[in-house]
């Protein structure tokens, strides 16, 4: 049973241990647990340490060839080993890639590249060569770097590739794991985090402003990947025990997003 989980850089670096160790645990009962991961912060703070200024457009960050080098290097080096390091300390086998090694993603400019520059959409994916580290018992770690047919390289939102990749995965479930318990409401002055959404609440909600900046991109990408063999889509806490194994076995927790 395989599922796609996401990983925010908004919670990565205060991920405990225990996170990896749940990982573990699932890889080692067979869940088979394929990782995208961002970095956000982290490649702001890079970005600044160079004094390269960066900016969003619509949750995309605008970029050019000195903003990509940035991305590439903090996503496909720092985080992705950070990541595999991390994993590998609770004892899980893990390997990671970024989305040109292998042209594990392809993709192409985005509909508004003349505004954000070399930001990237999902194409293709190479899922035979995730299926392949999967079955040598290893746990894919991928950067969301993509790759054209001329070799371009381009910067695609974590959110985005996770979606995509559980697409043409095909897997049935598809975890988000961010630093918010799931999607909240503010019902009476009081914040509640919502056990499930319609696509119909989503647009509403982006359209009235209750969902802004980061969780756009994740309940876009929420709502694209679930229409072939994906089924349900969980925004979780990292920070939560054991998310991931509940997440998996339970269910009921964080925020379901499913086909309609
Ligand atoms: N309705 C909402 N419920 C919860 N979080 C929301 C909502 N709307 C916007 N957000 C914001 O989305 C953030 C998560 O997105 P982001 O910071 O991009 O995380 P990540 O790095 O995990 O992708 C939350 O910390 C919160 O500030
Ligand atoms: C095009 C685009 O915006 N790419 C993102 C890629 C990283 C990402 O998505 O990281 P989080 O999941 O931590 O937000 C960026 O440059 O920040």
């Amino acid at each position: 049973m395989a599922f796609v989980m996401k990983c925010g850089g908004s919670t990565l670096a205060a991920l405990p241990d225990a996170f990896f160790g749940d990982l573990r645990d699932l890889q080692e009962s067979g869940a088979q647990p394929v990782i995208v991961h961002g970095g956000g912060p982290a490649i702001n703070e890079t970005l600044g340490q160079l004094g390269i200024e960066s900016r969003f457009e619509g949750g995309l960050r605008v970029t050019d060839e000195p903003t990509l080098e940035v991305v590439e290097m903090v996503l496909a080096g720092r985080i992705n080993k950070q990541i595999v390091r991390r994993l590998q300390q609770s004892g899980a086998k893990a390997l990671g890639l970024s989305g040109t090694d292998g042209r594990l993603i392809e993709a192409k400019p985005v509909a508004n590249a003349d505004v954000v520059g070399l930001v990237g959409d999902v194409t293709g994916v190479n899922a035979e060569l995730i299926q392949g580290i999967v079955a040598l018992g290893y746990l894919p770690v991928i950067a969301p770097i993509g790759i054209d047919a001329a070799g371009q390289r381009y910067n695609i939102n974590a959110d985005t590739a996770a979606g995509a990749v559980a697409s043409h995965l095909g897997v049935a479930t598809m975890i988000v794991v961010t630093d918010v318990p799931g999607i909240m409401r503010t019902v009476d002055g009081e914040k509640q985090v919502l056990p499930q959404v319609s696509f119909a609440q989503i647009e509403a909600m982006i359209a009235s402003g209750e969902i802004y900046g980061g969780m756009i991109p994740k309940v876009r990408a929420a709502m694209a990947c679930l229409t072939g063999d994906v089924r349900e889509v969980l925004i979780v806490d990292g920070a939560a025990p054991r998310v991931l194994s509940r997440a998996v076995n339970e269910g009921n927790l964080g925020t379901r997003i499913v086909r309609e």
